[in-house]
């Protein structure tokens, strides 16, 4: 079946999964006396009372339970937070050029940089944008951030997620999402590693409704991948950092965390490989709305308005007929953030490279630049298009995307992104006057 033997296949399957075998209760979640000496604790991703369908929960059967530690201080840090009100949110469209990799020892969370964001922890809807450049593994020191899942989309070098729940490793073109909670460790496998995180303040993230497509196609079930029970029993002098209201804390905790030798439920991380999502696109004419490349979609209140669309633009054929092919010049509602993984984007001839970042906010004018207009519009339609070796992605809010005042006043901000568009030539006629 080609799944790494650590790894369940599903998306928020009642998983069950034990590192020593013989203990997860049978028929029961909380029996007087766990096997082998363990705590019973239940990790709830949703409110208890959450209609079944959307209900998240796991139970987890753990060396000592999570309330063990001494009390969280306020920890500084200088570059990740939750401040979207600093600097007026701007209707410019924006640009920036990846962040450098750091040249003194910087781990997961250290490296954190927050570029923009929408809403917040306090009031459950909303998303951080974060980017991320780290040179090594975090030693002593584990993370769960209790504002939001967390949708990590690297760009250079692989992670290990060491999480509670177990273990996943991931590369570029590949994604994880620690839900709302999960302690967890990054070790940087490769010695540097970047990319790019989604902070979802609102409803989990999950597979979007197929409409007429039907009951396949875009990210299968089946792809996404969950660890097996995996746990450390290692006592020690650690820290837990936690993420709560925008701010970090820190708690000395005498032991590893991740000590969960047995659980079961449907909270739990997960990882999914972009190169398999079966991208579905016009085979007659016409450009259609982005929304049919959406890998994840966290929904808002309001139906068929997300709080956050995970799409990505993957290697695909171009047939469709006299037409324009690529992406049409545009005002959206929703507000655009795009990031590149590989490749070039078929949108932007240059400018736009992996590891940097676009914002097209609300009703921001936006499209091909000059340079791919006029190779699109004389492009010859008999021959098919390929685009190839190419992985761009888009977190798509209902709410405007504001920038953090560190983002705005970056180096990396290209001062001249809105260049890209004013070679775009006036080419009426007048109407064919006589
Ligand atoms: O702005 C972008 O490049 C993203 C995008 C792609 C597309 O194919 C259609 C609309 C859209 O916003
Ligand atoms: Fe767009």
């Amino acid at each position: 079946m080609n799944v790494p033997s650590h790894y369940q296949p599903g998306f928020a399957n009642e998983f069950a999964t034990e590192a020593i075998e013989g203990t997860l209760p049978v028929g029961q979640n909380s029996p007087q006396r766990v096997a082998h000496g363990l705590y019973a604790e239940q990790l709830s991703g949703t409110a208890f009372t959450a209609p079944r369908h959307a209900n998240r929960r796991s139970w987890l059967y753990r060396i000592r339970p999570a309330a063990v530690h001494e009390p969280f201080r306020p920890l500084a840090h200088a570059t990740f937070h939750n401040r979207f009100d600093e600097a007026p949110a701007t209707p410019n469209q924006l640009r920036w050029d990846p962040l450098p990799l750091p040249d003194v020892p910087t781990d997961f969370i250290d490296g954190l940089t927050t570029l923009a964001g929408n809403g917040g922890p306090a009031e459950q809807a909303g998303v951080g944008i974060h980017l991320y450049a780290a040179n090594r593994s975090m030693q002593g020191r584990f993370f769960y951030d209790a504002d939001g899942e967390l949708l990590i989309v690297p760009q250079q070098g692989r992670l290990r997620l060491a999480t509670e729940l177990g273990v996943i490793e991931i590369e570029p073109q590949e994604i994880a999402v620690i839900p709302r909670g999960v302690r967890f460790r990054v070790d940087v496998i490769d010695g540097e590693a970047r990319g790019y995180v989604c902070e979802n303040f609102g409803a989990l993230l999950r597979l979007p409704e197929l409409g007429p497509i039907g009951s396949n196609c875009l990210a299968n079930t089946r792809d996404f991948l969950t660890p097996c029970a995996a746990y450390e029993d290692v006592d020690g002098a650690f820290e837990l950092v936690a993420k709560f209201q925008g701010a970090l804390w820190s708690a000395k905790i005498d032991h590893s965390p991740l000590d969960v030798v047995a659980w079961h439920g449907n909270y739990a991380p997960y990882k999914y490989d972009l190169r398999r999502f079966n991208t579905i696109g016009s085979i007659s004419y016409d450009h259609p709305d982005p929304s049919i490349f959406t890998v994840l979609t966290s929904p808002s209140d309001t139906a068929g308005t997300a709080n956050v669309d995970f799409a990505i633009f993957p290697p695909r054929w171009l047939v469709a007929q006299h037409t324009f092919r690529p992406p049409w010049f545009h005002r959206n509602v929703a507000s655009e953030f795009m990031g590149l993984i590989a490749g070039v984007y078929d949108a932007k001839a240059e400018g736009f490279v992996p590891g940097g970042a676009s914002l097209h906010n609300c009703m921001s004018g936006h499209g091909p630049d000059a340079a791919t207009f006029e190779k699109a519009s004389n492009a010859d339609l008999s021959k098919a298009d390929v685009i190839g070796g190419t992985m761009a992605f888009m977190f798509e809010t209902r709410k405007v995307i504001r920038p953090t005042a560190q983002a705005l006043a970056s180096p990396q901000l290209q001062g001249d992104y809105y260049t890209c568009w004013q070679g775009i030539a006036k080419h009426f006629d007048g109407g064919n006057k006589p």
